[in-house]
């Protein structure tokens, strides 16, 4: 298929990118480089640079896409919370602009990126996809607005589309990797750590009704996760909007990623308490049957020592590229 990634020069996107490739699909990347990377976006990828509200109507007809993934967004949640507007206009407004693009020019497919954020604090553990869709924060409230938006133009315009809501997706795919800036995740600031780029990790709350005391979260592989969206994309039904959770069905405490975190780089990393993060629910872990049911997607790569440890070969090599390009 003729596919457009936008956001690809991002995180998970140019991941996505990469397994697009490898899976024959002919892939375009727009991207406009505001939190992303060129460098990121896979070489066989046609690139544009650009915002969706400017240029997603011109790549939609100029490269006769048929598909869409959409990860093109604001995701830092403290970020939404002290400027919402940015995250309305910017992910809600954007993704409408984008859906209307492909209405104009005859897209039928897409996948977008949803989060667990959408869930807010969940009343059980693991979350189904049934469950309820109250967000503690605008980020979160932004996705939800979007995921019910897609429902809205599947039933009346004959789109195809589905949201995957992503737990934590950590780890490193055939060179390609977390580089935020600032970096908020967890696992790459703990790794910051061990490579000499910070002198410790503050571990936000430690009296949640969790084992240790720290939040619990389930991580998933993003290369896993970038599976998860090849088959999400053939499975696109014309108008019909489904939902899928992607985790592991695991969570692991703050404490316990630090410790996997220093067994994989035998680094000490220092760990220091601090307040609690506001907006942070005390666990989140995914039920992702129907995922595995109905896309037939087995997360492969579950171990979190292995997710850690593809992270740790990413940060180091980029670390030293970047020390010898001085
Ligand atoms: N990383 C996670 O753990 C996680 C969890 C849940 C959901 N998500 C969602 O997954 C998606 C990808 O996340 P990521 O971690 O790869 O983020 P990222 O910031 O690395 O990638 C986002 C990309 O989108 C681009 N972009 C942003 N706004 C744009 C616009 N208007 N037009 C064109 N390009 C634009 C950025 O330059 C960047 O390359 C996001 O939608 C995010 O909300 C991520
Ligand atoms: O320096 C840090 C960073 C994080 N944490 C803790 O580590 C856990 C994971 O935090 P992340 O920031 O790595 O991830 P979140 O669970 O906050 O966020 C992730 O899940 C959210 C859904 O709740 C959104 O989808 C978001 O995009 C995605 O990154 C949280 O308990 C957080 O308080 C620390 O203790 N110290």
């Amino acid at each position: 298929m003729r596919v457009l990634v936008t956001g690809g020069a991002g995180y998970i996107g140019s991941v996505v990118a990469a397994q697009l490739l490898e899976a024959g699909h002919e892939v375009s990347v727009l991207d406009d480089l505001s939190t992303g990377h060129r460098e990121a976006v896979p070489e066989n990828c046609r690139f544009v640079e650009g915002g969706i509200r400017e240029r997603a109507s011109e790549v939609l007809a100029d490269h006769r896409i048929e598909a869409v993934l959409h990860f093109a967004a604001r995701s830092v949640v403290p970020e939404s919370v002290s400027h919402p507007e940015r995250y309305w206009d910017g992910n809600v407004g954007c993704t409408l602009a984008l859906l209307d693009a492909m209405r104009v020019h005859g897209v039928g497919r897409i996948v977008f990126s949803s989060t667990a954020a959408v869930y807010g604090e969940p009343e059980s553990s693991p979350i189904p996809e049934d469950a309820a869709v109250r967000p503690g924060n605008p980020y979160g409230a932004t996705k939800a607005a979007i995921d019910t938006a897609l429902t809205e133009f599947a039933r009346l315009h004959g789109i195809g589309a589905v949201s995957l809501r992503y737990f934590n997706v950590a780890g490193a795919y055939e060179g390609l990797g977390e580089r935020h800036a600032p970096e908020t995740h967890l696992i790459p600031i703990v790794l910051q750590v061990a490579l000499g780029l910070r002198e410790s990790v503050s571990v936000y709350g430690e009296d949640y009704p969790t084992a240790d005391g720290t939040c619990v979260r389930d991580y998933i592989h993003v290369a896993d996760l970038a599976e998860a969206h090849l088959l999400a994309l053939a499975s696109c039904r014309s108008g019909e909007h489904r939902v899928f959770n992607l985790g592991n069905g695991t969570g692991f405490t703050v404490r316990q990623v630090i410790d996997v975190c220093r067994e994989v780089t035998g680094h000490p990393i220092p760990a220091v308490a601090a307040d609690r993060r506001p907006g942070d629910p005390a666990v989140l872990v995914a039920s992702s049957r129907s995922a595995q049911r109905d896309l037939g997607w087995t997360p492969r790569r579950p171990e979190l020592r292995r997710i850690v440890a593809d992270a740790w070969d990413f940060h180091t090599r980029t670390r030293a590229a970047e020390t010898a390009a001085g």
